[in-house]
């Protein structure tokens, strides 16, 4: 089941194509990477389904309906340019978001002192935004995003500006969030992320869709089956199809084979020395972006 599907959408600026004929589907309480180089059309089709702009043409379905004003109090948006009101206080700013996505005042109170203690900011509440550090106030951004338990999250780059220890609280976040049934739109340029967090993965280039589906049929897909030895070598006389490091008496070896079993790599690569280590790497979704995204650029 889907929550949000994307049928045939196009937009352009001018001459400038920024969506060109995008159609995806975003399972039901599943983390969803969007992914593309700058200017690929992320944002674009984020604001479209946030209807800050509209489409040229497609349609866009939330839910099964056609995608409407008052679906977007069941969005939650963490735009990459943040857009908090510097003379307010944490605490007014947190009610106010609140209240404007249709929240009573009394259910605003206790969720926005629930997420100011859940995010350990509860003591920043009476400062004003100006007076915040910028992992701060990112926190603050991202409780009013989430603040009236959206059904889809939309989140443009969630860890910018946060050290090591909050980006993994947030992280830890998103994946409570996720479990409690909400479906999350992630983009980000931080690849480990998206091998944390997403079940699925679109990969957009200029304003083309490359490819998307769920993470391992990705992979699966992309496997170009290389083989990782570590040997210690008694000879050094190795194929040249193979790529190899040498550190001190060690070696390791990887072997693109997509024709012979692990068995018969094995068996081939142990004639060159003693076996420390040996597996089948899978493609990273770095490898698969940087290697299709150049494909698409020379083709
Ligand atoms: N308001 C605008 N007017 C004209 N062209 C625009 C506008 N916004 C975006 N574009 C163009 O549309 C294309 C897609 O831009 P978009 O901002 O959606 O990319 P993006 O994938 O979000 O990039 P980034 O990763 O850099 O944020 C780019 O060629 C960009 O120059």
């Amino acid at each position: 089941m889907s929550i949000l599907s994307i049928l045939q959408l196009h937009k352009y600026y001018g001459e400038q194509a920024a969506l060109e004929d995008i159609s995806l589907d975003i399972p039901e309480g599943k983390i969803f990477g969007l992914l593309g180089p700058n200017g690929a059309g992320k944002t674009t089709l984020i604001r479209i389904v946030n209807q800050i702009i509209a489409q040229d043409s497609g349609e866009i379905r939330f839910d099964n309906e056609p995608l409407e004003r008052y679906h977007i109090s069941k969005i939650g948006y963490l735009p990459e340019e943040r857009g908090l009101y510097k003379k307010m206080t944490v605490y007014d700013q947190l009610i106010y978001f609140a209240r404007i996505k249709g929240i009573s005042s009394r259910e605003a109170r206790s969720k926005v002192n629930y997420w100011l203690d859940k995010l350990s900011v509860g003591a920043w509440r009476d400062k004003k935004i100006e007076e915040l550090s910028k992992g701060m106030a990112q926190k603050v951004q991202f409780i009013a995003t989430v603040i009236h338990g959206p059904k889809l999250l939309i989140l443009d780059e969630p860890f910018s500006g946060f050290d090591p220890v909050n980006a993994a609280l947030i992280r830890d976040e998103i994946l409570e969030i996720k479990e409690s049934g909400v479906t999350i739109m992630l983009s980000t340029h931080r690849m480990d992320s998206v091998e944390q967090l997403c079940d699925h993965v679109a990969l957009i280039n200029k304003s083309k869709l490359l490819l998307h589906g769920a993470i391992d049929a990705v992979k699966a897909t992309h496997d170009e089956r290389v083989f990782e030895v570590v040997l210690e070598a008694w000879s050094l006389d190795f194929p040249e199809s193979w790529r190899v490091v040498k550190s001190s008496n060690l070696v390791t070896i990887w072997v693109a084979q997509d024709r012979m079993s692990a068995n018969e790599v094995l068996s081939g690569v142990m004639k060159y020395g003693e076996v420390k280590s040996f597996g089948i790497l899978r493609p990273s979704i770095e490898e698969i972006f940087i290697k299709q995204v150049k494909a698409s650029d020379h083709g």
